[in-house]
């Protein structure tokens, strides 16, 4: 039954070298509807995870005066692929974080951009952005400067500004890559979160899956600074999951009328293989 539901599937060049229907299902899902697809994973806690920290910590790196301080509030915050020599919890001030900055070369395409953070100004004093500073020794600041200079290549531009160090009343210069409303990949005009959130679940790119990195972005925050509340951030991972709970929902009843269907029609069923496939390719374009 299934390698004539493949050839038919074949037919429409979706997909090659089917094994079963959860080969079929990951297949199809992964080359027609990719933010399914990671659902789908995540249903067999399989989902796809940006191993962070790549950093060799084997390497001792000794302070000097010369060091620089690089400040971190995206992506920085847990996926450290650059040498440091410490890593400090901390905030800066008038700034916001917001997911404002599309995404085409990390967490979405060009045809398809994802969201990742950038900073906003703010007047209001009170306001505070959580992240972290590295310490970065002298003998590696060009290096890892030119590293972060590629990474944060579309549209971020590296400033200076004062750093507090958490819970203590000590402060370090640092340096940090902001992307300013006046790049072309700005996209703070669309602040609906709503619409932000819509983007995010769709998205995926070179990095991975784009609500990867919103997801690793709250964990981190909650675990360096439980009890600090990011409305914007917590508010676009609540809208994410609820995403994902009516798509597992689509992709349950999908699985199990393919097997009732099975069951009702037997393996040699003209009507059992149109069906299937009718159901995939609907199911697809439904939830693109
Ligand atoms: N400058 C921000 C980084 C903003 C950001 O997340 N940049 C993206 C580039 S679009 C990135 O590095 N993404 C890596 C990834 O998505 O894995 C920070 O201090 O954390």
């Amino acid at each position: 039954m299934l390698n004539r539901i493949t050839s038919r599937i074949l037919e429409k060049d979706i997909v090659k070298d089917i094994h079963n229907v959860d080969s079929l299902m990951k297949t199809v899902l992964a080359t027609k509807a990719p933010h399914l697809y990671y659902s789908y994973l995540q249903m067999q806690n399989a989902s796809p995870k940006t191993s962070i920290d790549k950093f060799d910590k084997s390497k001792v790196l000794l302070p000097s005066e010369k060091d620089i301080w690089i400040f971190g509030y995206g992506s920085l915050v847990w996926k450290a692929d650059f040498p440091y020599i410490a890593k400090l919890p901390g905030f800066i001030t008038g700034y916001e974080r917001k997911f404002y900055q599309n995404s085409i070369d990390h967490r979405g395409v060009p045809t398809f951009p994802g969201r990742v953070v950038t900073l906003v100004p703010t007047k209001d004093e009170s306001s505070r952005v959580y992240g972290v500073a590295y310490r970065i020794a002298e003998s590696n600041k060009d290096e890892v400067l030119k590293h972060l200079d590629y990474r944060e290549k579309n549209g971020y531009d590296r400033c200076s500004l004062k750093f507090n160090v958490f819970d203590v009343n000590s402060t370090v210069n640092v340096i940090m890559y902001v992307a300013n409303s006046d790049n072309d990949s700005f996209a703070g005009h669309i602040s609906n979160e709503n619409e932000i959130a819509e983007q995010i679940y769709r998205a995926v790119g070179p990095s991975g899956f784009n609500r990867e990195y919103v997801y690793n972005l709250e964990e981190a925050m909650t675990s360096l600074f439980p009890g600090v509340e990011d409305h914007h951030l917590h508010n676009l991972v609540r809208l994410l999951r609820n995403f994902e709970v009516k798509d597992k929902e689509a992709i349950e009843k999908c699985i199990s009328h393919m097997e009732q269907l099975t069951v009702d029609y037997g393996v040699n069923s003209e009507v059992l293989e149109n069906e299937i496939v009718c159901l995939l390719l609907t199911f697809i374009e439904r939830n693109k």
